[in-house]
């Protein structure tokens, strides 16, 4: 199978709230999204993306429309997390994501996963599908979800 991975990079803050170590802590990381896309590669002569499954221009565009320009520099908070959800709206304006999930890099990699796989199914009305989302907490913890 032939697949293609554009690679992002975001900044965000988090905590797990039940860690028995240093990770119930309020911290950041700047996580590496690889989003892998499968579908028929272009072929039209004279067109913009003759030979390609997606522009990786247009695979930028989208994710940071729907995922990337909203985790970037936010915080991401687990709704029940009550103690940081109040610290949070207590600064006005403040970027907030509040998730349903503890924001492990599983969770957080999954609802990547949920959030983009509705925007590059078959888009552009071609055979397009999102097969795996990879997603970097530090260089060496992350996490894949296969489509
Ligand atoms: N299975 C998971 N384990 C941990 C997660 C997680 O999301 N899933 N998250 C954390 C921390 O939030 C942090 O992201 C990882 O911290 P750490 O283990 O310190 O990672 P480093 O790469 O910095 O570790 P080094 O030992 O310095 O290589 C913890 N666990
Ligand atoms: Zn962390």
């Amino acid at each position: 199978m032939l697949t293609i991975t554009r690679k992002m990079e975001f900044d965000a803050g988090h905590r797990i709230p039940d860690h028995n170590s240093q990770c119930r802590n309020l911290h950041g990381h700047r996580y590496t999204l690889l989003i892998t896309l499968t579908g028929d590669v272009v072929q039209k002569d004279g067109a913009s993306d003759n030979g390609m499954v997606m522009d990786f221009g247009d695979i930028k565009a989208l994710a940071k429309a729907h995922l990337v320009d909203l985790w970037d520099h936010a915080f991401i908070v687990h709704e029940k997390d009550t103690a940081v959800r109040a610290f949070l709206d207590s600064m006005p304006g403040h970027k907030t994501v509040v998730i349903d999930r503890v924001p492990t890099v599983e969770n957080l990699a999954q609802a990547a996963f949920d959030i983009l796989k509705d925007v590059y199914h078959d888009r552009f009305g071609r055979h397009l599908s999102l097969t795996k989302v990879t997603l970097y907490e530090t260089p060496n913890c992350w996490a894949e979800v296969d489509g």
